[in-house]
């Protein structure tokens, strides 16, 4: 039975954010790269975008976490992939795979193997793209899966939760799926435990979304009250929208 997280353990994983300041190392897509760098800014964390093969081991090694993107994968970014595999083996960084669209392309779904083939990653995707991976991700060692939709569904070695926050126009603007597996990432810098730490990501985007949607007029001015609503969650919010008492 997956169990929900609630407020005081989501609060205590954004206190953590705020003084760690954790930086989040992204290969990420040429789509969602400024949505995602601006939801980690304000979410508390730092971001980081570099793919040359001859820096992105450096900037890996130095970050609180490292995020893997698909979305736009090119041959530059797939040499660079290596480097930051070893990076997370070599140093203990915290990894998430974002397989955007692998149930398109047999070259995605080649390097979402190889990333596998390390333990301990964490899998972020939507439905169609969790269940295209679903043989790599029974194959994978202590793998985290993160299927995102109405309903996050959360499941790893320490457990399963059900996250049931967010709203509609978070499907209508493009990357805020990717920028929900930077946000995992930044909350597993601080956080040991995966499971947990992707439960107080999703929870902490979805109740932003729910602020935001309340005061926009469509996915433009959604878009903009996102980034501001994430970097308002206090405790009160957070009690408020998880239907605790405050
Ligand atoms: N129908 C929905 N209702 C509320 N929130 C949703 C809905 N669909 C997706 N979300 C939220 O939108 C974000 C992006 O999820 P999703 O659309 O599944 O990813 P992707 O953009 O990679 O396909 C997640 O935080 C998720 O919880
Ligand atoms: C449209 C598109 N094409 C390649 S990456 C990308 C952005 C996908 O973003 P998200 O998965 O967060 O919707
Ligand atoms: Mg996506």
């Amino acid at each position: 039975m997956a169990g929900c997280l609630d407020a005081s353990s989501v609060a205590a994983v954004l206190a953590r954010m705020a003084e760690t300041r954790p930086r989040v190392h992204c290969l990420t897509n040429t789509v969602a790269q400024n949505v995602t760098a601006n939801m980690l800014l304000a979410f508390g964390a730092i971001p980081s975008m570099a793919v040359h093969v001859d820096e992105v081991a450096g900037f890996a090694q130095g970050a609180g976490a490292i995020l893997i993107n698909l979305g736009t994968i090119s041959a530059e970014g797939e040499l660079a992939i290596p480097k930051l595999l070893e990076a997370a083996r070599d140093h203990h960084k915290p990894l998430v795979l974002d397989p955007v669209f692998v149930e398109l392309s047999p070259l995605r779904r080649h390097i979402a193997r190889e990333v596998l083939r390390l333990p301990d990653v964490v899998v972020r995707g939507n439905a169609t793209e969790m269940a295209a991976l679903a043989s790599e991700l029974d194959a994978a060692e202590r793998v985290t899966r993160v299927t995102t939709g109405k309903v996050d569904h959360i499941e790893g070695k320490r457990g399963a939760l059900a996250i049931a926050h967010g709203h509609p126009l978070m499907t209508k603007v493009t990357g805020l799926g990717c920028a929900s597996s930077a946000l995992v990432a930044a909350c597993c810098a601080v956080e040991t435990d995966p499971v947990i730490a992707a439960g107080a990501a999703l929870t902490a985007f979805g109740i932003a979304g729910e602020i935001a949607a309340a005061k926009s007029a469509g996915p433009g001015s959604f878009a903009v009250n996102l980034i501001d609503a994430l970097a308002s969650l206090d405790e009160a919010l957070l009690r408020r929208h998880m239907g605790e008492r405050a």
